[in-house]
């Protein structure tokens, strides 16, 4: 049996009190894993070791060192892959295709963009006028945060994970990092990376455990730590900002979402079925960015759900590792239970089930594994629970809509603002709708095109600020202002 420790201060450990719990497969139901859950004095040491870095051999590296650093962790990463693909598919049994096409390239990439990133940023001067004429100039200096707490969710836990400790580290912070307790195995394999590449110890740090009364909670409360990064469900968003509310800790989050997708009738066909299958069904639906509403031009309405219901019953289920497999399970029994219960929800509020609904026939050696059909509704009023509420599982509903104006006003009909794709050849079109539809990432012809530089992150109950490129430095770094008279 594997077994998961905590890392803290370049050392795996376990617990003061011994506890544990087991990972379990998605794919079969079996223990795969037992993982150390750190208790209040394995999140203090960590914090108090990634203050110690602070002030030792990682605070007084250049910034060229520091990223010097970093692009040897990508390259470590690189080199050891197939060691994060093995783990990230045996924690999420997300099928190998998803890992090494999507997910954990993302890793090594986490770490180059922003050691580029804070070694080519310009910060900002100024000379001004005054009185006696001989002037002054300002310019900035950015200084690290100090010790960032990241939080992340299980759904893409290796590039969700790297995507906040990447420019952290960059910036020149320390970092405590609480994985998902359903899936700690890649964060932990980080772990060896580091100290394989020589990260000074206390740099990156990991505390395994749940959420409330647990290590998410401890360490969201602890006084060391200066400012907190977190991924997840807006309900947890709103847990974590009145912990951080204590000491006035700064946040950024990248919370939940209900995304519209929108296909006019001049689109790609074929384009926009592909480019809608896969926001709706890639990684088993569990991706924040994906579709659960579907708004189709009339006109092409019927064509569009036949042409999609076909490519969804056209998966294979499978071990993940297995050639060919497609679609894999959702991460839990407790989540398989919450997706189940939309599915009856839709039924009872009078819903058209195109396809799926229920429970696939799998492998007898897969029953015990969390499985659920991809689904797709027709036919319900957009007051339907399935239509308001964040699912996170591979299903959809489509409606039709018949001018711009009327599906402008569905998109925007949602407390949240995450991401929405857009299929349409008519390009003035998509710039209009691009502008008025509240979100804050949109693709065109397009979903999931990624550019580390750009401004990522939510709008509305979707989040709080903005990461990617110059923005990660605006939560990363404390700016100051420096004034001198000439
Ligand atoms: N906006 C984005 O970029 C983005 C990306 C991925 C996932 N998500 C969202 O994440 C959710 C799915 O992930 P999830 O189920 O892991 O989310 P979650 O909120 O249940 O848990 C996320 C992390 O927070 C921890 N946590 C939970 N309660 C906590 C507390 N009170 N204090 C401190 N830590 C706590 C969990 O242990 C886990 O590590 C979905 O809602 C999805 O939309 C958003
Ligand atoms: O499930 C959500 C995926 C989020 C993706 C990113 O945060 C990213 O691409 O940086």
């Amino acid at each position: 049996m594997r077994q998961v420790q905590n890392f803290i201060d370049g050392q795996f450990t376990g617990s003061a009190s011994g506890r544990r719990f087991d990972k379990i497969s998605p794919v079969d139901g079996t223990t795969i894993a037992s993982v150390s859950e750190a208790g209040a004095a394995e999140v203090d040491a960590a914090v108090q070791a990634a203050r110690a870095a602070l002030h030792g051999d990682w605070g007084n590296l250049t910034t060229d060192q520091r990223a010097d650093l970093l692009h040897g962790v990508a390259n470590e990463i690189t080199r050891r892959f197939d060691d994060f693909v093995a783990a990230e598919m045996a924690d999420t049994g997300q099928p190998h295709h998803v890992m090494t096409h999507a997910f954990i390239p993302r890793g090594a990439a986490n770490f180059k963009v922003f050691a580029d990133v804070v070694k080519n940023v310009a910060t900002e001067s100024f000379v001004m006028p005054t009185p006696d004429g001989a002037g002054a100039v300002n310019y900035a200096i950015r200084r690290p945060k100090g010790v960032v707490a990241v939080i992340s969710p299980w759904n893409a836990p290796f590039l969700l994970m790297t995507w906040k400790v990447g420019p952290a580290l960059a910036c020149g912070n320390t970092v405590v990092v609480k994985p998902s307790e359903e899936t700690p195995l890649t964060t932990a394999l980080l772990g060896e990376v580091m100290n394989a590449v020589g990260v000074p110890k206390g740099v990156f740090n990991v505390i395994h455990g749940f959420g409330p009364g647990s290590a998410g909670e401890l360490l969201t409360r602890h006084k060391g730590v200066n400012a907190i990064t977190f991924t997840g469900e807006t309900g947890t968003g709103t847990a974590i900002m009145k912990a951080a509310a204590e000491g006035i800790r700064d946040v950024s989050f990248e919370l939940g979402g209900k995304n519209a997708g929108i296909v006019f009738a001049d689109a790609d066909f074929d384009k926009a079925v592909d480019g809608i299958f896969r926001s709706a069904f890639l990684n088993t639906g569990q991706v924040c960015l994906g579709t659960e509403r579907v708004y189709v031009e009339r006109p092409l309405f019927e064509r569009f759900v036949a042409a999609l219901k076909a490519r969804v019953e056209g998966v294979s289920f499978g071990r993940p590792e297995t050639k060919g497999t497609d679609y894999g399970p959702l991460i839990s029994a407790e989540h398989r239970k919450k997706v189940l219960s939309y599915y009856r929800k839709a039924v009872e509020e009078g819903a058209t089930v195109v396809t799926g609904g229920g429970t696939p026939e799998v492998a007898a050696e897969l029953a015990g594994g969390h499985w659920v059909q991809p689904t797709i509704w027709t036919g319900l009023p957009e007051s339907a629970a399935v239509i308001r509420e964040e699912i996170f599982g591979p299903c959809c509903h489509i409606a039709p809509f018949d001018t711009e104006a009327e599906v402008v006003t569905l998109a925007n009909a949602t407390d949240y603002g995450l991401s929405t794709t857009i299929w349409t050849t008519n390009l003035a079109r998509a710039h209009r709708l691009s502008a008025a539809i509240e979100v804050g990432i949109v693709w065109v012809n397009s979903w999931f095109l990624r550019d580390l530089r750009t401004a990522f992150g939510g709008s509305k109950q979707s989040g709080i600020g903005r990461e990617g490129g110059v923005h990660s430095l605006e939560f990363y770094t404390e700016t100051a202002n420096v004034c001198i008279k000439l």
